[in-house]
């Protein structure tokens, strides 16, 4: 069932705004996943709460792990036995789908997988192919997606195995996660065009490292984890600096100022590059000990920039891009095709509809800025096509979002975030 419509609010003027965002999604579900296969209790402070998050927590319960709220907001995560028997509902999440299916490998019997309808045509073969590679039985109808079934005998035996991951860094990511417990560790390969995300892939070598796993990335395309124990944690989650980029877009949508407070000084989150994306539009982007500061000015400049490690950004980059004062050029990002849409259509599609010119290229989009106008904007169950219209709402009187509870895949709280901002700049005009 579609959640309501939204009508985006527009801005009346400069915000003045401070956004204390939610914790990251790509730390969170790594962490819950380490901690299943840990020897002892984990914590995980200020975890995200969000439809992909609750999705992984709901399918480490599934195999008999423990996933307890605690009074602060706390998960602590009691690690089990591996227990198979169940099914694991992974939404749209490919955190879960390319992340759940190793650690399944280890359970004591059969794990039905299966998603949303969109779920079931995001690129997976890559990783049951690995699996089977690594000695787990997965039968699938062919088609090497959702629905699956992997039926874990206890244990994994691991080893080498070659992948395509061109096409998503969590095929990579997956099969390193749960590779400590695997008899003999895994060493992953790739062979193929470049692998997008990478600094996602760094962010699960780091959090390998900080469970006391030793994982060896010297070579650029092999990553080799080798099997022990894995440590219990007790681990503080970074806001998710993906999710920042609507809010700090804001300022300079609006020429005014949004600070994040808790902005990383050092991170793997991907997001980060924001700050450098910001400051090609015309931003000024000041990172200290308090946090993120972006502050827009007279105007927004186009761009030619290559997303291809950070594609989570694009939703929200091609709609600053609409709004500029000239052209763009989106490039490194034709795997996002594959995302929980196919993003490269979708932008094109709305984008269009609200009066920008924009072009879908092999790798991206051409966008060319046009006096824009309010219209139904498609948001295709994807939470980063609601954050897109929300920024160009700022500016577009009329922008009508479709189902904007998708958002909750990453951010159940969007809107009220969004509000929020909205009205500190009032508060601060006042
Ligand atoms: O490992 C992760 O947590 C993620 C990796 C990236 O996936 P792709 O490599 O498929 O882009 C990113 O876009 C996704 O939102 C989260
Ligand atoms: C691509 C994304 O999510 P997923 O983890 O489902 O791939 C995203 O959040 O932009």
């Amino acid at each position: 069932m579609p959640s309501p419509d939204w009508s985006a609010p527009t801005a009346a003027g400069p915000l003045h705004a401070r956004v204390v965002l939610p914790g990251s999604k790509s730390l969170t579900n790594r962490y819950l996943v380490l901690s299943a296969l840990a020897g002892d209790v984990s914590r995980l402070r200020a975890p995200l709460r969000s439809r992909d998050t609750l999705l992984m927590a709901g399918a480490l319960r599934t195999l008999g792990v423990g996933v307890e709220d605690v009074d602060d907001g706390d998960w602590l995560v009691t690690p089990g036995r591996l227990v198979g028997g169940g099914v694991v509902d992974c939404g749209l999440a490919g955190n879960v789908m390319r992340f759940v299916p190793p650690l399944a490998g280890l359970a004591d019997g059969p794990v039905r997988f299966d998603g949303d309808e969109g779920a079931r045509v995001r690129p997976m073969a890559p990783v049951l192919e690995a699996l089977r590679g690594l000695g787990v039985e997965v039968d699938d109808d062919g088609r090497g997606g959702l629905p699956f079934t992997v039926r874990g005998r206890g244990s994994v035996r691991g080893g080498t195995v070659t992948i395509d991951a061109s096409a998503s860094s969590q095929f990579v990511s997956g099969l390193l996660l749960s590779a400590a417990r695997f008899d003999e560790g895994v060493t992953v390969r790739h062979d193929g065009k470049a692998v997008p995300s990478l600094p996602h892939i760094e962010m699960t070598v780091e959090t390998l490292r900080d469970a006391g796993v030793v994982v060896d990335d010297a070579d650029v395309h092999t990553w080799r984890v080798e099997p022990s124990e894995v440590n219990a944690l007790d681990v503080q989650v970074e806001p998710d600096l993906s999710n920042a980029a609507q809010f700090l877009a804001a300022a300079l949508v609006t020429g005014g100022t949004v600070h994040v407070p808790g902005w990383p000084q050092y991170t793997t989150q991907g997001g980060d590059f924001v700050r450098e994306v910001l400051d090609m539009m015309g931003a000024e982007v000041v990172l200290d000990r308090s946090g993120l500061t972006v502050t827009g000015g007279d105007g927004i400049l186009g761009v030619d920039v290559d997303l291809h490690d950070s594609s989570e950004l694009t939703p929200v980059v091609a709609a600053l891009c609409a709004l500029a004062d000239s052209p763009s050029v989106i490039r490194g990002v034709a795997h996002i095709r594959g995302h929980e849409t196919d993003r490269l259509a979708a932008l094109r599609a709305e984008l269009s509809g609200v009066g920008a010119d924009v072009q879908e290229t092999d790798d991206g989009l051409r966008i060319t800025p046009k006096p824009l106008r309010g219209n139904y904007f498609r948001t295709y169950h994807d939470h980063r096509m609601v954050m897109a219209a929300a920024v160009l709402g700022l500016a577009t009187p009329g922008v009508v979002v479709e189902d904007v509870g998708t958002v909750a895949k990453t951010m159940p709280e969007f809107t009220s975030l969004w509000d929020r901002m909205l009205h500190e700049r009032v508060a601060a005009g006042a």
